[in-house]
């Protein structure tokens, strides 16, 4: 069995002193598709500030992505974090840029120089998401449903091992929500491996996966939602 991509083991987070999440153990693995669902306070962003090394993690053991989560320096967070995709509610673009200022920004700001090689990764992630003809296209000018694909083009841009997607289609309607969680699941089956944060329970029981509940201060794998 591959190592897991992330590793829990008897974690509890604390906030100000006080622990938000206690005794989480899991484990997620190379090709996982797993949501989170809790009520709103659970947890589940206390979490994700966790996995990407926002919150330390003082008590339990934690790796991820073959960073352990205990013992990580200041200077490793940032290639902790290149190694994981984001995507975001709101999706978090620069929204007066293009769809390719929006790419190439990120690509530069993680030391990528040769313009050509920039080209291709971008073409690369708009193909994978459906959104080649919207290169030169204003974020604003792009649909909430258009705007959460170039997001997630954004976080396929370091082939992330894992993509942490924050409530994706909190800002969707459910047609729109229903064809994001369908490209996740293209992905998926093109080898990415996800955790997705959601409360909307009707579009993602059409897209089943593994399901970790937030809930009374710690989180269970459960069946279903
Ligand atoms: N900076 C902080 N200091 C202390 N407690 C905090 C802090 N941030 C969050 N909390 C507490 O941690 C608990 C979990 O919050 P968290 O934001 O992780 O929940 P959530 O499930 O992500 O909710 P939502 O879906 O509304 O974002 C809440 O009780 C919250 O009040």
């Amino acid at each position: 069995m591959a190592e897991p991509i992330l590793s829990f083991d008897q974690v509890t987070i604390l906030q100000e002193g006080v622990p938000t999440l206690q005794n989480v153990s899991f484990q997620l693995n190379p090709g996982d598709f797993a949501y989170l669902v809790g009520k709103s306070g659970s947890g589940k962003s206390t979490l994700f500030r966790a996995i990407f090394s926002e919150l330390p993690i003082e008590i339990g053991m934690a790796s991820v992505a073959g960073f352990n989560l205990n013992q990580i320096q200041k200077k490793e967070v940032p290639f902790l974090r290149r190694k994981l995709g984001f995507v975001f509610q709101d999706f978090q673009l620069l929204t007066d840029r293009n769809v390719e200022k929006n790419l190439s920004f990120v690509l530069e700001a993680t030391g990528h120089t040769n313009k050509a090689e920039i080209n291709t990764k971008i073409e690369e992630v708009l193909a994978k998401v459906g959104m080649s003809n919207a290169i030169h296209k204003k974020i604003h000018k792009l649909s909430g449903g258009e705007q959460q694909r170039i997001s997630i083009a954004r976080a396929l841009l370091n082939n992330p091992v894992l993509i942490l997607a924050d409530e994706p289609t909190g800002h969707l309607d459910p047609e729109v929500s229903k064809e994001i969680l369908m490209l996740f699941k293209e992905l998926n089956q093109q080898g990415t491996t996800l955790l997705i944060a959601s409360h909307d329970y009707s579009t993602i029981r059409q897209f089943p996966g593994r399901y970790f509940k937030c809930e009374n201060n710690t989180i269970q794998e459960i069946a279903g939602v």
